[in-house]
């Protein structure tokens, strides 16, 4: 399992273009419960791969890609409808140095992605109008929505896989490839409420490059389903692979390690107040042994990739909710995690501003980031036609390819 994560002796095709800090960035190692792998995070093993995987993580836009699923057409890859402002990958770039954060080191895009003209990629969101009226914007929020607007543009943000719809992930399923989230039968209990299970018998499969939405009534569910995919929960039974980690049996120990490679992005941002948005994501990267010289070209890219360029030296008390929202979100990204798991991440913001951070969420995933998003913002899913899986008492009532929000209450 974890073909999502590499390990060592994985990735044969990379490309030589790529600096060993490039490519230690992008595919930090994990050590695995058995304690194959170094522990040192400083260690972040050269990823390979003897045998390309269609679903791996794969940033980079020079891999051959195989020639049995799908890529995405340039135009088929970017869901114009539901992200207006967002220019298709091949649109001119105004600064060629602009590409080198998330496609940190990826050289230009030499060659047209092949696809499978015979594979209908059911992920594309219909083309219909962004309709969403949003009420009473201030001067503020509007410069702030012109900000990430201007930063979305940014073709730093490349797209390398569409999203995984429903015929690709039986496809995945049937080419063997893995999930990134597979949870079997899992239960969660909390000790305060024997009789009332937080989680009862879930079943997911999440696969590399799905956009999930989480929905469902306040107490249904979702923290505890998110958190549980982190091990900051331990379910009561069942079983969890996460990126081919097997959270219910690794080591205590092993966890601050696993977490290293998750992006979490939470309601309340959780920022560390005296730091500046520089030295909050920076510190990310110091956590995990990064040489400074990395840390240096990384931080100011990703914080401008989110519109921050003018603002990292701010303190978070001194930047709005969705700029410290924002800075969540570069720190969440700025290892280049594989999955990004964010908890009501625009749960405090005005719904300009909300719209600005899922479009972000949005461009991420189309990277090849797996993202899952608890919400209960409904027009931004009902907006987004991405899949929708829905808990109600701990249960999973609905999981939807291109859903909907559904009946909840706020
Ligand atoms: N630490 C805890 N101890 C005891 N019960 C808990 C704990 N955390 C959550 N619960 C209970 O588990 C159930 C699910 O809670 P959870 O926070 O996962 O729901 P949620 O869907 O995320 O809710 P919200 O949308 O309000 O955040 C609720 O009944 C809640 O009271």
């Amino acid at each position: 399992m974890g073909n999502h994560f590499r390990k060592p002796g994985d990735g044969e095709g990379a490309s030589s273009v790529q600096t060993p800090d490039v490519v230690a960035s992008h595919f930090t190692v994990v050590p695995d419960v058995a304690g194959q792998a170094s522990a040192e995070p400083q260690a972040a093993p050269v990823a390979t791969a003897s045998e390309p995987d269609p679903f791996a993580y794969n940033p980079d836009l020079n891999q051959p890609m195989p020639v049995d699923v799908a890529a995405p057409t340039p135009d088929a890859a970017a869901p114009a409808a539901a992200v207006p402002t967002v220019p298709a990958p091949d649109a001119p770039k105004s600064d060629p140095d602009e590409s080198r954060l998330f496609m940190s080191s990826v050289p230009e895009v030499t060659q047209a992605q092949p696809s499978i003209p015979s594979v209908p990629d059911p992920s594309l969101p219909p083309q219909v109008p962004d309709v969403r009226v949003v009420p009473e914007v201030t001067a503020d929020q509007q410069a702030e929505v012109a900000d990430l607007d201007a930063a979305l543009q940014d073709p730093g943000f490349t797209s390398v896989f569409a999203p995984v719809g429903d015929s690709r992930r039986k496809m995945a399923r049937e080419a063997g490839v893995d999930p990134v989230i597979l949870m079997e039968h899992v239960t969660k209990v909390y000790p305060a409420q024997p009789n009332k299970p937080a989680l009862d018998d879930v079943n997911l499969e999440v696969y590399p490059g799905e956009f999930v939405f989480l929905v469902g009534h306040s107490g249904s569910g979702k923290t505890t389903l998110l958190r549980s995919m982190t091990r900051d929960v331990k379910p009561t039974s069942g079983r969890i692979l996460i990126a081919g980690q097997d959270l219910m049996r690794i080591k205590n120990r092993k966890v601050p390690f696993f977490r290293r490679q998750i992006g979490t992005v939470f309601q309340d941002y959780k920022l560390l107040p005296g730091k500046t948005a520089y030295e909050n994501v920076a510190f990310a990267l110091e956590c995990i042994g990064k040489p400074r010289g990395v840390i240096r070209s990384q931080v100011p890219e990703v914080l401008r990739l989110v519109g921050l360029a003018d603002q990292m030296d701010s303190m978070p008390d001194q930047l709005s909710g969705g700029e410290q929202q924002r800075v969540a979100v570069a720190r969440a990204m700025v290892n280049r995690p594989p999955l990004l798991i964010c908890d009501e991440p625009t749960g405090n913001l005005d719904p300009a501003i909300s719209l600005g951070i899922m479009k972000l969420l949005e461009r991420i995933n189309r990277t090849g980031t797996t993202v899952i998003v608890a919400t209960h913002d409904r027009e931004m899913v009902d907006s987004m036609h991405r899949r929708v899986v829905a808990l109600e008492a701990g249960h999973v009532v609905r999981d939807q390819e291109r859903g909907g929000y559904g009946n909840y209450g706020a």
